[in-house]
């Protein structure tokens, strides 16, 4: 009678490490569409909750009809309605926020992406603030900071619960890499360190298995501006959605193997990270192994070039002060 209890317990845990609740913050935006429908296609999500300021119940109405076993909800926008979407949600994404135009960088963005960041990470805070927090809307190098106020001031802050998503620069370097050398994109693991933006974007060509693509400018300076390749191409029509939602499901999907008991997944994240503290630099993306509470372990940025030297040193100026700002912001402004 005991060992069958026992065995019914031990049954019902290890299922339940294989259900996660998921949200997703600015659902029926042009990420959040395709990245709710990569979400419900993953069998690792059992329950999936959109919100929005507009649409969300028609994206979740849309989507709930693909035939795998996830439920899917659609939330009002309503304090309430965002409060339940939150509630039990190990992973929040948050793709909520305007994208940038030609013309624009994504420092230009935070004077409206600031507070919609700011009031979803007190409503993150108060609903789940043992969730893991996945920010995608820019400018990133700012918005995570902002996020980790929010939680401070309300004494719920867990640095191994906070990441900014930086995964698509990685995404397109193994991408333009492959088209340079005529490869498999799958087989080209490059990394990319620093922040989300510009300059603050560092690719270390050198740890590649094409070494010698360090001295490539161009090609840096493709990792580095691959965002506005595509805000130019679709001339006003917004920035990255399709990639930027598959990225965003890579981070979301490793997030929740190591959630479920997976060892030794390493995806890139913007985090708050030792490394460069000591240069007043409290985030920076870098390899980040993940586990069940999170960040488990922060990889050093490794042996790099004279070439990468310059370059991350161009990097932590800018880096610096998009850190500074965000949070100035929520002293400034902490909302109500
Ligand atoms: N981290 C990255 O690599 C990366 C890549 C691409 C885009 N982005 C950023 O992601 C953001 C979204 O881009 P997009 O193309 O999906 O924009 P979009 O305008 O198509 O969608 C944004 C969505 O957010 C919603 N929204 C606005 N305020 C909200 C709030 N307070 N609560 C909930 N939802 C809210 C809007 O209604 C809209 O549906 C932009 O800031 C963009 O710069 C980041
Ligand atoms: O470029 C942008 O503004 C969106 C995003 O940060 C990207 O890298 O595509």
């Amino acid at each position: 009678m005991f060992m069958a209890s026992r065995i019914q317990r031990r049954a019902f845990s290890v299922s339940a490490r294989n259900l996660s609740k998921v949200t997703v913050l600015g659902a029926a935006g042009g990420i959040g569409q395709p990245l709710s429908l990569l979400l419900k296609l993953n069998p690792r999500v059992s329950e999936l909750a959109l919100y929005d300021i507009r649409g969300a119940p028609g994206v979740a109405a849309d989507v709930s009809h693909v035939n795998t076993k996830s439920t899917v909800t659609g939330y009002e926008a309503t304090p309430s309605g965002l409060a339940n979407a939150l509630k039990g949600s190990e992973i929040v994404l948050i793709p909520a926020g305007v994208p940038r135009k030609p013309g624009m960088t994504r420092d230009d963005l935070f004077n409206t992406n600031a507070s919609i960041v700011r009031d979803l990470a007190k409503a993150c805070a108060e609903s789940c603030p043992d969730a893991n927090i996945l920010v995608i809307s820019n400018p990133v190098n700012s918005t995570v900071p902002i996020v980790a106020e929010i939680f401070k001031a309300r004494g719920v802050y867990n640095p191994k619960r906070l990441f900014g998503v930086t995964t698509l620069d990685v995404v397109r370097a193994s991408r333009f890499v492959s088209e340079l050398k005529k490869t498999d994109p799958a087989d080209e693991n490059i990394v990319v360190v620093g922040g989300h933006s510009g300059v603050t974007i560092v690719p270390l060509f050198s740890q590649s298995n094409h070494p010698e693509l360090s001295s490539n400018a161009e090609l840096v300076n493709r990792v580095q501006f691959g965002g506005d390749e595509v805000v130019k191409a679709k001339d006003g029509a917004g920035s990255a959605t399709l990639s930027m939602a598959m990225a965003g499901a890579r981070l979301a999907e490793s997030m929740l193997r190591a959630i479920q008991g997976e060892k030794g997944v390493v995806e890139p994240a913007f985090v708050d990270s030792p490394l460069y503290k000591d240069q007043g630099i409290d985030f920076f993306s870098s390899k980040i192994e993940l586990g069940p509470s999170g960040v488990e372990k922060i990889h050093p940025v490794g042996k790099v070039d004279a070439n990468e030297e310059k370059l991350l040193e161009a990097c932590f100026g800018d880096l610096k002060k998009n850190i500074e700002k965000g949070k100035a912001f929520v002293a400034a402004n902490p909302g109500k």
